[in-house]
């Protein structure tokens, strides 16, 4: 039987409560088999964060240990070139059957930001989109991406067939919540309990992460 898995890329620097919330109530909502999140070994649209990636892996690993349905991906660290979207869909292709389903999550504003990255017009061929709304963005698509939603977009998410090629937008429950305004607050010297959970937090605090910078 054909599989449902769905993979949230991030920086994630660090992981909040908005990812870990938006990726499970994706994964209940749409029965999938899996939910993978992927840090970004080398976010191609950034400058490099001042937590490595092996470190923010670190905080992705902590932030799912206890949740079954979610998962952590560290594909993007192997790689030795800028985490390009369309290079970890055709790697995990490699490894998945023709027929299983693979549902790419996007918060509204790097789906905004979809017609800068590598390939872009290739990666419906390999995967569905689900755009989660994210309180804290604007609202207007920009115009390059008006084709493709009239084209390709249904208005339900359960209404997705087939391994890839349509685009959905899915509910999840507004959390306006940013891995900036984190970094923001502990720069300040203030506390993010809650924002992030507490086992990111102990390592945050462990390694001395985010300490005196106001960003990045
Ligand atoms: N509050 C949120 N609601 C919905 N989606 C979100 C939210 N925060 C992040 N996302 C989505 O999660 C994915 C990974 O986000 P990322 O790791 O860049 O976090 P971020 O909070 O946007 O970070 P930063 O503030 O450093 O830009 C992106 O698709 C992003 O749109
Ligand atoms: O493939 C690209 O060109 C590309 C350009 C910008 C961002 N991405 C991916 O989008 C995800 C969110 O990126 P970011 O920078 O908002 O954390 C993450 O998985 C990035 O690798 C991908």
């Amino acid at each position: 039987m054909a599989r449902r898995i769905g993979i949230l890329g991030g920086t994630f620097n660090p992981v909040h409560i908005a990812h870990l919330r938006g990726a499970l109530e994706v994964a209940e909502q749409l029965a999938l088999d899996e939910l993978r999140l992927i840090p970004s070994a080398r976010p191609p649209h950034r400058t490099a964060p001042q937590a490595t990636a092996e470190q923010r892996l670190a905080m992705v690993q902590l932030a799912v240990e206890r949740e079954p349905r979610l998962a952590v991906d560290d594909r993007e660290l192997r790689r030795d070139k800028p985490s390009f979207t369309i290079d970890t869909l055709e790697s995990l292709r490699g490894e998945l059957a023709a027929d299983d389903q693979l549902f790419l999550l996007l918060g509204w504003d790097a789906f905004c930001g979809l017609p800068t990255w590598q390939r872009w017009a290739e990666l419906l061929q390999h995967c569905h989109i689900l755009v989660l709304q994210r309180p804290d963005a604007d609202s207007e698509a920009p115009e390059a991406l008006r084709d493709l939603l009239a084209a390709r977009s249904v208005n339900d998410p359960q209404g997705l067939v087939g391994p890839s090629g349509q685009i959905a937008f899915v509910w999840q429950t507004p959390l306006a919540v940013s891995a900036t305004q984190i970094r923001h607050l502990l720069a300040e010297g203030r506390s993010v309990r809650f924002l992030v959970p507490d086992a990111v937090l102990a390592y945050i605090q462990t390694h001395g992460l985010y300490r005196g910078q106001t960003d990045s």
